[in-house]
């Protein structure tokens, strides 16, 4: 049996004081691909923001990779962090320096010190999104898709539990989504759990996979027709 790898229960999420959803529940089940949707303000990003710690579970229960959301401490957050692979819409790479250093600079910042592991690792990650060569690129040297790509490759280089992915097609054109979403549909099907947030309508109905909507305060499960 799969086991559930994020439950929430009757979980609000706050911004400040202004209650965004209520009345959360929901559980994802390990190797699941769950999308999150919903018009722009309509809470998808700070539902994600509460999965990584970023915004405190005041209200309700939720587990998210065997930690505790109501009890985290601030402490706690980059040790959740390390079992999570976070990818944002706008990449987040360091444009300071090469493909090779950025992702050495997460492997060193997490504890990694043996430099030929740290190779190995990030040329397995970068094989994994189709990068292999592009390592001693510059973030600027390659297009949205391909930094997008390394930003997925960075979120797997601790081998996560859970992928949070908040409209990490946003930024990029419609063929360039799709090919971002195959890497990432493929990451899913070598059993990795994936929580996406998105408004691309067109990706969902290509890769149809459950589907979550925020709207009017409250989340809730949708069928295909009804998106
Ligand atoms: N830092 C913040 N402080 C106060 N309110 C915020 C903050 N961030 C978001 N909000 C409010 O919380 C609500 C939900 O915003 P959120 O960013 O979660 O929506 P979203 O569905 O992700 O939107 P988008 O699709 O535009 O990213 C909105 O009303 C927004 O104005």
């Amino acid at each position: 049996m799969a086991e559930p790898i994020l439950k929430l229960t009757d979980v609000s999420i706050f911004q400040k004081d202004n209650l965004v959803l209520s009345n959360v529940d929901l559980q994802v089940k390990k190797g699941e691909f769950v999308y999150i949707i919903g018009k722009t303000g309509s809470g998808k990003s700070s539902f994600m923001k509460t999965l990584y710690g970023d915004l405190p579970l005041s209200k309700g229960e939720g587990t998210v990779v065997d930690f505790n959301l109501k009890t985290l401490k601030e402490n706690d957050i980059p040790y959740l962090r390390r079992k999570l692979g976070i990818v944002f819409q706008d990449f987040k790479l360091l444009s300071d320096r090469n493909i090779n250093n950025n992702l050495k600079f997460v492997l060193k910042a997490t504890g990694w010190t043996d430099t030929s592991k740290m190779d190995d690792k990030i040329a397995e990650v970068l094989d994994k999104v189709g990068m292999k060569t592009k390592g001693f690129k510059y973030p600027h040297e390659l297009s949205g898709g391909e930094q997008q790509r390394i930003a997925i490759a960075r979120a797997l280089l601790n081998d996560p539990e859970l992928i949070l992915a908040d409209e990490p097609t946003g930024n990029l054109d419609p063929q360039t989504s799709v090919e971002v979403m195959k890497v990432l549909q493929e990451i899913n099907n070598n059993g990795r759990t994936i929580i996406m947030a998105t408004h691309d309508y067109a990706l969902i109905l290509k890769y149809p996979h459950k589907t979550i909507k925020c709207d009017g305060g409250k989340v809730f499960e949708v069928i295909q027709k009804a998106i």
